[in-house]
């Protein structure tokens, strides 16, 4: 990929700057740096990291899957370009995306359809378009290119964090939403989510269509959406706030020993229901300036529609992602409950 992709990767935001640009096949070959530490850009906003020795862990970082969620782009971005200049050392197999370039372009969350509605094959359920044409393409590249990442690492423990920023101020300021499982979350990841910084974990109830439950479904892997804090536009996010996220993604790709935490710390939430817009008609009865995890009190009318409507079902149940703003056919909200509450 040579040095003009180098020069661009070692400055701190260089990764942003060159996922604006178009792709080039030139940039597939690898380049190997001093530490004998290989890159390839596979697209734009795509870049491997292949170690040069000890790899048990193939890792998938992603940000950016909406444009707008601007502190996990920048986190990237400096990871990358500490890894470029032999600041830090990778020992474990890489793939970095920044997984919506246009929309970031623009500061928002997305061109023309909700990208992390579109995975787990969702993308073939949408008309392709001019308009839609742009994330329905990218949704499927991204599932390509990790498959073919995960396929070609299929003897190591596969990880992919998709790090996101919430739209509403939030009662836990950072938490974490685990797709849909058969079995529960184990003490390891719990203790690596605690390590991020994270306060609260989330487990879905059912599939869904997001990046990192397409990881769940297709490889089994230790998959997570990370909500590191609030949506801010670039340049005005704190990397204080962001530390304990900073300092344990290091620790995840230089496969040191993570901060130990006691597991029994971490907050956990179950999705007891999921509130979608099925029409015009919806009616939702969650203020615009609600803050994630707030609680309603039981048989509260939460929201009506032309077929439906959601009164709070459980003594403590609390909204989360409340947004007003989507197409007919998707997701509002979700309510949650504690697992273990005092
Ligand atoms: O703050 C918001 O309303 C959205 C923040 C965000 O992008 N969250 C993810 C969560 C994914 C999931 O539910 O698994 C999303 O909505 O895509
Ligand atoms: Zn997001």
């Amino acid at each position: 990929m040579g040095d003009v992709v180098l020069s661009f990767l070692e400055v701190n935001s260089g990764f942003i700057e060159l996922s604006k640009k178009p792709h080039n096949p030139e940039f597939e070959n690898w380049v190997e740096l001093p530490n004998q530490v290989a890159l390839r850009m596979l697209d734009s906003g795509v870049l491997q990291v292949r170690p040069a020795k000890a790899k048990g862990t193939a890792l998938v970082l992603s940000c950016g899957v909406h444009g707008n969620e601007t502190a996990p782009i920048e986190i990237i971005s400096n990871q990358i370009s500490r890894i470029v200049t032999g600041a830090i050392e990778p020992h474990c197999e890489l793939l970095y995306i920044l997984g919506n370039p246009e929309s970031m372009q623009t500061s928002q969350r997305f061109v023309s359809l909700n990208m992390n509605r579109l995975f787990a094959g969702a993308y073939a359920n949408y008309e392709l378009n001019e308009d839609s044409k742009y994330e329905i393409e990218r949704a499927k590249k991204l599932e390509e290119l990790v498959s073919r990442f995960f396929e070609e690492n299929s003897q190591l423990t596969k990880i992919h964090l998709d790090l996101h920023t919430a739209i509403k101020p939030s009662f836990h300021k950072t938490f974490a939403i685990r797709p849909y499982h058969q079995s529960a979350i184990s003490p390891q990841s719990k203790r690596l989510l605690l390590a991020l910084g994270i306060e609260a974990v989330l487990q879905h109830n059912k599939p869904s269509t997001t990046f990192s439950a397409f990881s769940v479904q297709k490889f089994n892997a230790e998959a997570y959406t990370l909500e590191l804090g609030k949506v801010k536009p670039f340049g005005e996010n704190n990397p204080e706030d962001f530390s304990a996220a900073i300092q344990t993604l290091d620790d995840l790709v230089q496969s040191s020993s993570i901060v130990e935490h006691n597991a029994d710390s971490l907050i956990e939430y179950k999705v007891v229901a999921e509130i979608m817009k099925n029409s015009d008609e919806f009616k939702f009865y969650v203020p615009d300036d609600v803050e994630n995890f707030t609680a309603y009190p039981q048989g509260y009318l939460i929201a009506e529609d032309f077929d439906y409507n959601y009164r709070v079902a459980f003594e403590r149940e609390s909204v989360v992602f409340p947004n007003i703003n989507v197409p007919v056919g998707q997701r509002v909200a979700i309510m949650v409950t504690e697992v273990n509450p005092d």
